[in-house]
């Protein structure tokens, strides 16, 4: 299969320069050297391995993606940006008619898929890109499928940790809960409990230092009504290497998709892992 062209946007933000790291060296893919960036960024371009990415703010991104697309032709856009740019982001790749792995969490997720089913592109949207905590998500779909209500009554406790700078509630945890909703847990999303103080993380979680401006760290405990019997869910990830190789696996897919003439549809990680 011929490399696939990608745009790797929210440069030069934490996620989306580990990704275009990876990319840089990886032959499934061609990373191309330009990347919607954030209003306050200052400097136009920015370093990954051997090349310097043009970084465009949003008030240039619509023509500079169409001028892009006219220059190289079809490429898959890949969005590591801000959780206020999401529906305003996917409006934008709807509209250049670019297909799409969306990474980043927030936004109004109804609005984001309906907005593409309203399209003739494609998209993989998923809050987490790590394989093995996407298997552990369609483990929980599994469950919520085949044994509904098996948690009734249970009380559910979430707690997650992530770098001070992380703007939103995690994407994660919020699907995770959703999945025990339907196993028959009541809980709503409002009730995780987020933790971004680096002392607290530290001193209380034992999160490594190294880790303090990058990690995800998510705690899921359920427990029985006369609390006798306890189940917790753990998954603890320090730094973002973890996230390139599904990102890539997505991107692999949705090219895939796209090939066989496959539009207007939403694809989740679970999807790809299936894939
Ligand atoms: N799906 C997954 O597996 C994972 C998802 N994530 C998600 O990825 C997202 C990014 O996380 P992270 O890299 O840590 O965040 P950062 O804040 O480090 O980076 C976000 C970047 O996006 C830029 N940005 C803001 N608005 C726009 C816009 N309209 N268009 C393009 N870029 C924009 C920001 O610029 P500025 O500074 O100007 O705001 C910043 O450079 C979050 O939603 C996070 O939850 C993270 C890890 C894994
Ligand atoms: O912002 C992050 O860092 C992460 N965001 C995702 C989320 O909100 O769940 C995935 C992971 O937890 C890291």
């Amino acid at each position: 299969m011929e490399p696939i062209k990608i745009m790797i946007n929210g440069l030069p933000g934490n996620v989306a320069s580990t990704i275009a790291v990876h990319a840089a060296k990886d032959p499934r893919v061609i990373l191309l050297p330009h990347s919607l960036t954030g209003p306050e960024i200052e400097t136009d371009q920015v370093p990954i391995d051997t090349m310097m990415v043009e970084l465009i703010r949003p008030d240039r991104c619509e023509t500079r993606l169409n001028a892009v697309a006219k220059a190289v032709g079809d490429f898959i856009s890949v969005d590591f940006t801000h959780p206020s740019a999401v529906n305003a982001n996917a409006d934008l790749y709807c509209r250049c008619h670019l297909p799409f792995v969306m990474g980043t969490t927030g936004g109004d997720r109804e609005k984001l898929v309906q907005r593409v089913t309203d399209s003739d592109i494609c998209a993989v949207i998923a809050p987490n890109m790590a394989k093995q905590i996407v298997g552990f998500q369609a483990m929980l779909e599994y469950g919520a499928t085949t044994f509904p209500d098996i948690f009734r009554g249970y009380s559910l406790s979430v707690r997650e940790s992530h770098q001070a700078g992380k703007a939103d509630t995690s994407g994660t945890a919020k699907a995770v809960v959703s999945s025990f909703n339907r196993m028959g847990v009541e809980f709503s999303t409002e009730e995780i409990e987020k933790e971004r103080d680096p002392k607290i993380q530290q001193q209380d979680w034992g999160i490594p230092e190294a880790y303090l401006s990058g990690h995800g760290w998510h705690t899921y405990r359920l427990t029985s009504p006369d609390g006798t019997v306890i189940f917790e869910f753990q998954h603890n990830i320090n730094g973002r290497d973890v996230y390139a190789g599904g990102t890539i696996d997505a991107i692999c897919f949705l090219a895939g998709k796209l090939k066989s003439g496959c539009r207007a549809k939403v694809f989740s990680m679970i999807d790809v892992l299936k894939g």
